[in-house]
């Protein structure tokens, strides 16, 4: 698959681990999040992974923050762009199964490193639903 993945100073080192997996595994990911831990903002570094979400370049994005709320609402800017926030593997089942999610949103400083590998294996793995819940993903987009 084609991962976008996107962090700010307070989810370097998940990102890294996130990508080490993935590229063991052949993923093709771009990586567009800072690489320190030297402060930054949040938005510069998920817009560019909604974008590529918006223009279908990569299959799914992965976003990383320290309550993950900041990512999680700039990506959720972006037409076409579902971004869940996630903290278990269960809602990230469900982010895929019921509501298409084609964003990870991970919360760095309350999940740990363990459990955000297992919610992003989770998520890559799990198909949408469809069915009842395709007719209500139709009505989240406005205008
Ligand atoms: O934007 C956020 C919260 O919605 C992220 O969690 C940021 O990582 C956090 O705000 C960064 O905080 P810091 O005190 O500047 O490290």
């Amino acid at each position: 698959m084609k991962i976008a993945i996107g962090n700010d100073h307070a989810g370097t080192e998940y990102k890294n681990t996130i990508v080490a997996y993935l590229e063991k595994e052949g993923h093709q990911v771009t990586n567009y999040g800072t690489n320190t831990n030297d402060s930054v903002d949040y938005p510069d570094f998920v817009h560019p992974v909604a974008t590529d979400v918006e223009n279908n370049a990569v299959d799914f994005g992965i976003i990383i923050c320290g309550s993950g709320n900041g990512a999680n609402m700039t990506a959720n800017k972006h037409q076409k762009v579902r971004s869940a926030l996630c903290w278990t593997k269960e809602i990230t089942a469900l982010a895929r199964q019921h509501n298409d999610a084609n964003i990870l949103s991970i919360p760095a400083r309350f999940t740990s490193e363990p459990q955000a590998l297992e919610m992003v294996k989770t998520f890559l793995a799990t198909p949408f639903e469809g069915g009842r819940h395709q007719l209500r993903v139709d009505k989240i987009a406005c205008s």
